[in-house]
């Protein structure tokens, strides 16, 4: 109990109900069908409530979902979703406390020892020790754009399919690019919630398009639009996903000359989509960065051994990790020529001091360990040993994630 009287609890199916009504009143959402997705989607027993008396007035859930880490490797990470806290009893600490129950529960349990999650604001999560590992590069794109005369679009068509059709070749053609760092599982289940759509999720664009390539597929919508020229759509892309060059190619120029488009837009972008090297005039896109995935490391020396690292590496580490004091202390970091590590706690001294945040920020290779000590947010005891960890850390493809929990 905290010290103005809430409790918190893990929830039951019987508590659903109740927790909907929170979070759509805390996300201003109350899209029927998203919360009979919801209904199936979460899991519960994993769902925790903080309640005033018998009035559930905030609360979290965590999803069981797989990560590709640098290596290869599919982890366990828990995917951190409906953080929420009833409009009247904010700033009360509702939010800090789930946080809180979430990382001792995981802790005690030895369940994830990496947690994740999409935030819906940049300037909550740091302090709970979670860091930027992924970023989407937001991309647009003027419609019919030329692509250099040598890029090869292949023999293929890209082919329109009805949803149903669609769904069928997917499936497969997804799991084969989340071996790809930074990929996030989907079940068959976990695929309702990316496809969704509702009219509150078209937002007045049109329902969602599928684009077949044998290697690739692309989900976009329209949002209809004119001025005196005629017409000036703007296309979506939901989700590019191919798995050859060609493909690539193929689906960006699909996408470029649907008629009537103006402009195409791709929020989710990969940093690495090589769309500016494909076009005639690579400043035609324009690209905005934006955060992706949030990663916070639950148990330090579980979670560095987990990936494989770019390159040999001995290096002790001081984490600074209020939160999660299991977590403080020196670990040392080695990394032999094949990239496996091992991780021990150690009383040597210190080659550089990080805080939770940071960890979870380089921790899928993407953020560099260097940009983070250049904004002071990293300090160095032996020249060289932040140079040395950043190297290491990298991965190359940039990681990328969708996000869609
Ligand atoms: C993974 C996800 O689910 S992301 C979605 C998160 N949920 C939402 O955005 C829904 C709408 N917002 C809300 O429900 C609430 O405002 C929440 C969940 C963001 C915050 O809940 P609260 O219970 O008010 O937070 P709580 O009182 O525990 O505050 C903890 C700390 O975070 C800070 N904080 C809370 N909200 C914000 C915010 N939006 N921006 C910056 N800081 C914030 C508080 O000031 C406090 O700081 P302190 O520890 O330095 O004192």
């Amino acid at each position: 109990m905290t010290d103005d009287g809430l409790t918190t609890r893990a929830l039951t199916d019987a508590d659903f109900d109740q927790f909907r009504d929170v979070a759509a009143g805390a996300f201003l959402t109350s899209d029927p069908e998203l919360w009979e997705v919801n209904r199936a989607l979460l899991e519960m027993d994993r769902t925790h409530g903080v309640f005033e008396g018998p009035e559930l007035i905030g609360g979290g859930s965590i999803l069981t979902r797989d990560l590709t880490l640098p290596g290869g490797v599919r982890q366990p990470v828990a995917a951190v979703t409906w953080v929420a806290t009833a409009l009247g009893h904010r700033r009360r600490g509702v939010l800090s406390t789930v946080m809180a129950t979430q990382l001792t529960g995981l802790h005690e349990a030895g369940a994830e020892p990496i947690a994740c999650l999409g935030a819906s604001e940049g300037g909550i999560y740091r302090r709970f020790g979670y860091g930027v590992t992924t970023e989407w590069a937001d991309t647009e794109v003027p419609g019919k754009s030329p692509f250099r005369p040598e890029v090869d679009l292949g023999e293929d068509r890209v082919r329109e399919l009805p949803r149903d059709r669609a769904w069928a070749l997917i499936g497969d053609l997804y799991e084969r690019t989340a071996a790809e760092t930074g990929w996030m599982s989907r079940t068959p289940s976990q695929w309702s919630l990316p496809l969704l759509d509702t009219p509150s999720v078209r937002a007045g664009g049109s329902a969602l398009h599928f684009a077949l390539h044998p290697q690739g597929y692309a989900i976009y919508r329209v949002h209809f639009g004119s001025d005196a020229r005629g017409p000036r759509y703007r296309l979506t892309v939901i989700e590019l996903v191919a798995t050859t060059p060609v493909a690539h190619a193929a689906l960006w120029r699909y996408l470029l000359d649907v008629d009537w488009v103006a402009e195409v837009r791709y929020p989710k972008c990969p940093v690495t989509d090589p769309i500016s090297s494909l076009l005639a005039d690579g400043r035609q896109a324009i690209r905005r960065h934006l955060d992706a995935l949030w990663l916070r490391i639950v148990d330090v020396d579980r979670a560095l051994a987990a990936r494989h690292y770019s390159a040999p590496l001995d290096v002790v580490f001081e984490v600074v990790d209020r939160r999660c004091p299991w977590n403080e202390g020196r670990w040392r970091l080695s990394v032999d020529q094949a990239g496996t590590a091992t991780v021990v706690a150690t009383a040597e001294a210190a080659d550089l001091t990080i805080g939770a945040a940071e960890l979870g920020a380089i921790f899928l290779g993407s953020t560099r360990l260097s940009t983070l000590a250049a904004g002071g947010l990293v300090r160095e005891h032996r020249a060289g040993a932040i140079a040395a960890a950043s190297r290491s850390f990298l991965a190359d493809p940039v990681p990328y994630c969708t996000v869609d929990f």
